[in-house]
């Protein structure tokens, strides 16, 4: 499959009364037509903020994309105008956020928003826009798409109106959707329903997507690649099954065992600890604090990223082949 992202050595900052917060630091990673890649990690770590940087929506001030590339079909985002940028988003690149009671307008029926794009990017007719509306109810399964195209948005349950945000998401056939946490404010049961909605809908449109979310469990069945993010850098990345079988970093290890399981066979053990402060990130490893296997360099001295495989990199002082002479020497510090 062709590439349709490149994210290059991205760096976001936000200045504020306390000082710069350096959000992303660093991350670069490619997605490729048809691809779902999850962004995982805890609150805080960057995630939204590398999806808003996608959709060049970071508030300048006091935010700024303050270095790298993001390359989309070949063309460099950051350097696109926002006039040039509005006819991308909702077009190209589409985004859905968490919480579905907000992302309504809820003095227009459920039928004016989800033909509003087409008619304002296409110029399509309203005849034409409800019945290629209609087919998306359908799509995202609404029943009775024709008396719900009427009603407003208090007249949908939670999961019913996620339906909505991804339809209206999807109504314009972007090439990437890009999910913020997209089932976080939603019941358990409603939230598989979600996810395999986005598995049915890539089925039958193709659409890349790239899935935000705190719990690695929601992206278990879902994901083809797995990023996890670790204040500001990208910690580790792979496959699916390297991530969930394979994972070498002792942050991944960590957060699998924080992930609930269906057989409820193993105990949940949360990380201990916090994240460092961004706004000065440490020079070393920024998971040396939390880390049962820190050794006295993590403290010191960011890891290299170390390729386990094609697919599958890591950026852990363990990883590396000066691991043993790395180990000896915390030893003797100790
Ligand atoms: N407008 C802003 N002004 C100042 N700091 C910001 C702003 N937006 C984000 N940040 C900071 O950037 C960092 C990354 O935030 P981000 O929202 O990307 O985290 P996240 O991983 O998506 O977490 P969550 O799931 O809680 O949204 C955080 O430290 C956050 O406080």
């Amino acid at each position: 499959m062709a590439k349709m992202l490149e994210v290059n050595d991205l760096h976001v900052n936000f200045s504020t009364y306390g000082g710069t917060v350096k959000a992303v630091r660093g991350i670069g990673f490619d997605l490729h037509e048809g691809e779902t890649l999850a962004i995982v990690g805890e609150s805080g770590c960057g995630k939204s903020v590398t999806a808003n940087a996608i959709m060049q929506l970071i508030p300048d001030p006091p935010g700024k994309i303050a270095g790298g590339t993001i390359t989309f079909n070949g063309r460099e985002l950051t350097a696109v105008r926002e006039k040039d940028m509005r006819s991308i988003r909702g077009v190209d690149i589409s985004m859905i956020f968490q919480d579905p009671m907000t992302a309504l307008n809820p003095t227009l029926t459920i039928g004016s928003q989800l033909t509003e794009g087409l008619k304002e990017h296409y110029q399509t007719s309203t005849a034409e826009a409800k019945t290629k509306a209609l087919e998306m109810m359908q799509l995202v399964g609404i029943p009775n798409p024709e008396e719900r195209f009427r009603q407003y948005p208090h007249q949908f349950s939670g999961g019913m109106r996620q339906r909505m945000v991804i339809a209206i998401a999807l109504i314009c056939e972007p090439e990437l959707l890009i999910a913020d946490e997209p089932t976080t404010a939603l019941d358990v049961t409603i939230q598989a329903q979600i996810l395999e909605l986005f598995e049915r809908i890539q089925a039958s449109t193709g659409v890349a997507i790239i899935l935000i979310t705190h719990d690695l469990g929601v992206v278990a069945k879902i994901a083809d690649r797995i990023i996890v993010m670790y204040a500001g850098k990208m910690v580790e990345e792979g496959t699916r099954d390297e991530i969930f079988y394979e994972s070498e970093h002792p942050y991944t290890k960590g957060l699998l065992k924080s992930v609930p399981r269906l057989d409820n066979q193993t105990q949940l053990i949360p990380i201990d600890g916090t994240p460092p402060d961004l706004f000065a990130p440490p020079k070393g490893c920024p998971f040396t604090a939390r880390c049962p296997m820190a050794m006295v360099v993590c403290d010191n001295v960011y890891p290299p990223s170390s390729h386990l495989s094609d697919t599958h990199s890591v950026d852990c002082w363990l990883q590396d082949e000066r691991a043993e002479r790395l180990m000896a020497q915390t030893a003797d510090k100790t």
